[in-house]
């Protein structure tokens, strides 16, 4: 039997249905682990290579031949929206986005203007030509949730205690919400433009929300959070929302407006479940550093995962947070075959 896209285990899953096997994909499974990303890559800066439109299509279906995944995730990074509208940052091997002139006074906001089709025509060519080749796979598109991406435009880089970042947020409230609701506008509008041109499910990632209390995530964050997702609300595809460290906040992400909440490893997911309550999907969260254990215990802790996960109304396997460089691709291929092989309730 051929399954459709809507039908596909992956969409099933995010709707809270039983597919006939769990799907899977892994966060960051495009990219550093994989041979031949590298081989592409050789010569090509990131940020270079996801403007270019045949590099995103080749690089997105990389790892959708290699393992069979159930879904794919658009290469791309999740300051590409900001590149695209000529905020000055870059890529930088080993360290990830630095931002030139850092984002901490009133005047520095008229920058962030919004995100035209045009700015981004070499990505939406990108999905349109993903989602022919991808046929009944379906592609997820993703952004940057506001305060993962206010800490790389406000530190200037990758940061430890988020320490100016807060600094800003309790200081200056005024500006702080300036600050993410212009961001939430770019971070909607990019997701927008990716459903538009055939993106099959959204994630919106705050990868450092793990940083912030429950009450300052409600206070601060999750209002803008809930505004990116509010604007995809009408597109009628899968929202999926993800941090690391959020094990405090799970109940609240889903609140936020998400279909399907992203797990790390810290809370087995039948605890996430609980946390998260009725009508929404999990998605998670094996260790990503249990790859690297001989193939019985990977296969072990992964049916504790799709164990943990017959909880949940619906549940799509991941990693707890992305695809470590280090990782070997062979492991992953069996991983997929594992969980894709396990019995179903
Ligand atoms: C925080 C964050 C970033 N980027 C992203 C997040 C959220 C997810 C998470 O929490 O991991 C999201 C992202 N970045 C990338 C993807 C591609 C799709 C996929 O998941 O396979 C995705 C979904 C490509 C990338 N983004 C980056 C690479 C590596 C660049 C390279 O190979 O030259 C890739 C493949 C660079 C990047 N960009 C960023 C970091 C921290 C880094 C790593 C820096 C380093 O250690 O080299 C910012």
């Amino acid at each position: 039997m051929t399954t459709t896209l809507i039908d596909s285990p992956f969409l099933r899953a995010a709707r809270g249905e039983q597919p006939d096997h769990t799907p899977v994909w892994f966060m960051r499974q495009a990219g550093r682990s994989l041979p031949e990303y590298l081989a592409l890559r050789e010569g090509v800066p990131m940020l270079e290579s996801c403007f270019r439109t045949d590099m995103v299509v080749e690089i997105t279906l990389q790892p959708v031949r290699r393992y069979g995944v159930d879904a794919a995730i658009f290469f791309s990074d999740i300051v590409v929206p900001l590149k695209a509208i000529g905020v000055d940052l870059d890529i930088v091997p080993g360290t990830g986005p630095v931002v030139a002139e850092p984002v901490r006074r009133p005047e520095q906001l008229a920058q962030l203007r919004d995100v035209e089709p045009d700015d981004v025509t070499a990505v939406t060519d990108a999905v349109t030509a993903l989602v022919g080749e991808l046929g009944s796979t379906p592609l997820i598109g993703f952004a940057g949730a506001p305060f993962t991406l206010a800490s790389y435009l406000i530190e200037g880089g990758p940061s430890r205690d988020h320490r100016l970042t807060k600094q800003m947020m309790y200081a200056e409230p005024q500006l702080w919400h300036a600050l993410l609701g212009r961001i939430a506008a770019i971070a909607g509008q990019f997701l927008r433009l990716q459903v538009e041109a055939g993106a099959s499910a959204v994630q919106l990632f705050d990868s450092w929300a793990g940083a912030l209390s429950l009450a300052d995530y409600e206070r601060y964050v999750r209002p803008h959070s809930a505004a990116v997702l509010e604007s995809v609300a009408d597109l009628g595809v899968p929202r999926i929302h993800f941090g690391v460290g959020t094990g405090e906040l799970l109940g609240s992400m889903g609140e936020a407006g998400a279909d399907v909440v992203g797990v790390d490893w810290r809370v087995p997911l039948d605890e996430a479940v609980r946390r998260v309550g009725p009508g929404r999907s999990v998605q998670g969260n094996l260790d990503p550093t249990v790859v690297f254990a001989p193939t019985e215990v990977v296969h072990a802790e992964a049916a504790r995962v799709i164990e943990a996960g017959r909880a949940a109304q619906g549940h799509i396997f991941n990693l707890g947070h992305g695809v470590l460089p280090a990782t070997d691709p062979d492991a992953l291929a069996r991983l997929v075959d594992f969980v894709h092989a396990y019995p179903s309730a």
